[in-house]
């Protein structure tokens, strides 16, 4: 800890006392980076929130990037009011030093009293407050996730062991890998950002089914809710993070290779393999390296250890060994349902996501030195498009990702609330001069995904973007 006060040279008398507040640099913030011991940086400022851990209404989701920086997270999480819990465990500053070091990201003001996103929000509040509704959940809701807990199961079984013909079980392997999607997009999306039920545990738990289809809740968690909410289409964005070579480049700073030219074409078909790939590679090279690409993971706590890895093992033994012993398909009969379900739920999570960020009707915000030239609410907006407002069914079969603003600025509200809150949402970015972007269709949102990364394919890189906070 670094103390500021006066030079030991100076005579100073015991009146002058030093009221300046602690310093505190990055690394030392990163110490504290467990349940049991918890700091959180937030807007510049440290929190020790370790004795609100285990009262904390959000359960384990406190500490989902403890030692960070979590200023967006606690913004967009949290009523208005929690701001004033949050001082009682105020000590100290981080150092200036370290505001532009890795990890941490500035975004302009937007929470303070009568800024656009302070102002979004008290709408939003009192939207529920008067209509006595409960954001966290809904009946709609808790009925879907039965089904589609309902329908993946009976898939399962269909697919493997319901039917002597090939034909009828490759038929189930596609529903099974719509019901794997529904579960990915309409179930784990919600309960991983803390909505879909009302308790804390009950969330938790319903998260791990993630688990039980392959992609592990806790890296889940990191990339998603950490990583991509935080700094969507930035530099150090998970979701859209790129090697030199690359297989896909999709922002004017990623370098480009002369293949990009045809990612229009072959990436529609690799979008299929992207469950496979986060469950057999993603998941265990973040582990290993201990980071999803610029985004160092936090601490893995030995309860997060054991769930990832018996998770990892109950899916080969349910998914694989079992049919694999007890199905009367051969084993290529067997690869292929597998690999036609995975090919499915893969496109189906790969488009819906895909087509709200990665058009060229939103935008890449350069966070050069740290620092982005506008509120993080605001960005939020200018980097997502919605589209087919007003359709019950793409409201449900995408899990509320028609609605990709809401979700970024309400993470914590059940997908099945955003068509009422959309309105409130549209009329205070016109308010604002904040512009929103909605496609019709889910057609127009798909093409423009593509033409996007045509374009891409063929412009020259702009370096500037590069750096990353
Ligand atoms: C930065 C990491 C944090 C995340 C991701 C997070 C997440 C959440 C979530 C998901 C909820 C909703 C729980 C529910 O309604 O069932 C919640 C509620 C709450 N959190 Fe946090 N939290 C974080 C940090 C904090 C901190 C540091 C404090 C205070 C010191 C805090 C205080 C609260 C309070 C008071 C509520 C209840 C708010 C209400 O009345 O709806 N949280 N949090």
């Amino acid at each position: 800890m670094r103390r500021r006060g006066p030079d030991c040279h100076e005579d100073v008398s015991a009146a002058q006392v030093d009221t300046s507040p602690n310093t505190f640099t990055a690394d030392e913030v990163a110490k504290h980076n467990s349940p049991s011991d918890c700091w959180l940086l937030i807007h510049g400022k440290v929190y020790d929130v370790t004795k609100w851990v285990p009262h904390h209404p959000g359960g384990s989701m406190i500490f989902v990037r403890a030692g960070g920086d979590c200023s967006q997270l606690f913004d967009s999480y949290h009523p208005v009011t929690t701001r004033l819990l949050l001082e009682k465990f105020y000590i100290g500053e981080l150092d200036k030093a370290d505001r532009c070091s890795p990890g941490i990201v500035e975004y302009e003001s937007d929470t303070q009293e009568g800024e656009f996103y302070d102002v979004l929000k008290r709408r939003v509040e009192k939207f529920f407050r008067g209509n006595e509704i409960n954001p966290r959940t809904s009946l709609d809701w808790r009925l879907k996730s039965v089904l589609i807990l309902v329908s993946f199961a009976a898939s399962f079984y269909a697919t493997f062991f319901g039917f002597q013909s090939f034909a009828a079980s490759a038929v189930c392997a596609c529903w099974l890998g719509v019901s794997m999607g529904q579960v990915g997009i309409s179930i784990v999306h919600d309960v991983n950002h803390g909505s879909g039920l009302s308790t804390a545990t009950s969330r938790y738990l319903l998260g791990a089914i993630v688990d039980l289809i392959g992609v592990s809740s806790f890296m889940w968690r990191q990339q998603h809710v950490v990583g991509h909410h935080a700094y969507t289409n930035l530099a150090c964005d998970p979701d859209i993070r790129v090697s030199e070579h690359d297989v896909r480049r999709v922002a004017p700073h990623h370098p480009k290779q002369p293949y990009h030219a045809y990612q229009h074409v072959y990436l529609a078909a690799l979008y299929g393999l992207l469950k496979v790939k986060s469950v057999l590679v993603d998941d265990f090279a973040a582990w290993a390296r201990g980071s999803i690409g610029q985004l160092r993971l936090s601490r893995i706590t030995p309860g997060e250890a054991a769930m990832f890895w018996s998770c990892k093992v109950l899916y080969v033994a349910y998914y694989i060994a079992l049919p694999a012993v007890c199905s009367h398909h051969s084993w290529r009969a067997l690869a292929a349902l597998w690999l036609i379900a995975e090919l499915i739920a893969g496109w189906m999570l790969a488009f819906l996501f895909q087509v709200a960020h990665i058009t060229g009707e939103v935008e890449f915000l350069d966070s050069a030195g740290g620092k982005v030239q506008r509120g993080w609410a605001a960005g939020q907006v200018a980097t997502t498009a919605d589209f087919s407002h007003g359709s019950w069914l793409w409201t449900q079969f995408s899990g509320g990702l028609n609605y990709q603003v809401v979700h970024h600025l309400f993470p914590n509200i059940c997908h099945t609330h955003y068509p009422a809150i959309a309105p409130i949402v549209i009329d205070t970015c016109r308010e604002f001069d904040v512009p929103y972007k909605i496609f019709p269709n889910f057609r127009s949102a798909l093409c423009a995904h593509f033409a996007h990364l045509k374009e891409m394919g063929a412009t020259q890189l702009i370096p500037s973007f590069a750096t990353v906070g």
